[in-house]
């Protein structure tokens, strides 16, 4: 049996592609590597809110899952959007990275918590409208590319420091330059940061996807990105919806397990945030993230989901 693994080409999607090849190859399973480019990769000079969220990086790998030129694609679980075509589905979701964002600067002195003013470089609107909600004094620039690229920007003082998810920073070993891990009670992260999802068409013959499931599979995290990604889909936001949404296992007093959620959404400018914080067992995931999209939608959610449509449509 051999899988064929798609991929971006960017380093850090080449991480995550080694990664699982790796995991297969580990246990004797045989494979290739196939880079695929996408839309995402190839758009560099507009923000991707305006060149729209929906599948800009997965949509090449998708038309490829489907021919059979590839057997998987290997994602960020975060850039997954979060309704799939009915023919293709997630068989897979590896153990989780930490999960929190963290500030990268070449200067160790820097921190939000300074109250000084400095400039701030990032393209996610959620922390751009999280910074305006906790760090007024802070300046923001907008700022793309792959993480390779936005360092480069970064050296050539462009901005001070980069807001960055810690998994990529710590994948691309650049923890070096970690000035400041955010707190995840504030900067509360996005659906999906930290994990590698798999994706595959229904049609994929079902030994690979049985093999795939039981080498990769990390069950704890799999019960954390279901309730994530159905909180996604009932909100109907992508990535370009300053929503934020994250899972945790935690022990109960018996020894036993349940889900943490704490999701919602913020608004653009920072003016106005809504959280929820649940609990529930562990057998209803997606129950459990539809339940906290409801409350959030029900608390204002609605209304600045609709702000943001609206502005975004102009
Ligand atoms: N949107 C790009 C992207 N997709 C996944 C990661 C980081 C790694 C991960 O969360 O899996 C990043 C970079 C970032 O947000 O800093």
């Amino acid at each position: 049996m051999k899988i064929k693994i798609g991929t971006r080409g960017s380093k850090l999607a080449l991480w995550q592609a080694y990664y699982i090849e790796e995991k297969l190859k580990a246990k004797g399973v045989d494979t290739e590597i196939v880079i695929i480019e996408t839309k995402g990769d190839k758009i560099l000079d507009r923000s991707l809110s305006k060149i729209g969220s929906k599948g800009v990086f997965t949509e090449e790998l998708e038309d490829q899952l489907r021919t059979g030129e590839i057997d998987i694609a290997v994602h960020s679980a975060k850039d997954l959007q979060s309704e799939l075509a009915s023919d293709l589905e997630i068989i897979a979701f590896t153990e989780r990275e930490q999960v929190n964002d963290v500030m990268v600067s070449f200067n160790k002195n820097l921190s939000l918590q300074s109250g000084e003013s400095f400039v701030v470089g990032t393209s996610s609107t959620r922390r751009v409208a999280m910074l305006k909600y906790y760090y007024p004094h802070i300046k923001i620039v907008d700022m793309r590319g792959n993480l390779q690229t936005r360092l480069r920007k970064l050296e050539e003082n462009q901005c001070d420091a980069l807001l960055l998810a810690f998994a990529g920073v710590h994948r691309m070993q650049y923890d070096d330059l970690i000035v400041e891990h955010l707190s995840v009670a504030e900067f509360v992260p996005p659906v999906g940061q930290g994990c590698v999802a798999i994706e595959a068409a229904k049609a994929l013959e079902e030994e690979k996807r049985m093999m795939i499931k039981l080498l990769i599979n990390d069950a704890q995290t799999e019960k954390c990105l279901l309730a994530e990604r159905a909180y996604l889909k009932k909100l109907q936001g992508g990535c370009s919806i300053p929503s934020f949404g994250n899972v945790t296992l935690e022990e109960n007093e018996h020894g036993g397990l349940h889900l943490k959620m704490t999701a919602g959404l913020i608004s653009l400018d920072g003016k106005k945030q809504i959280k929820v914080i649940e609990e529930s067992t562990v057998d209803d995931p997606e129950g459990l993230g539809i339940k906290v999209a409801e409350s959030v939608l029900a608390q204002g959610g609605t209304e600045i989901l609709k702000n943001i449509r609206e502005g975004l449509a102009n």
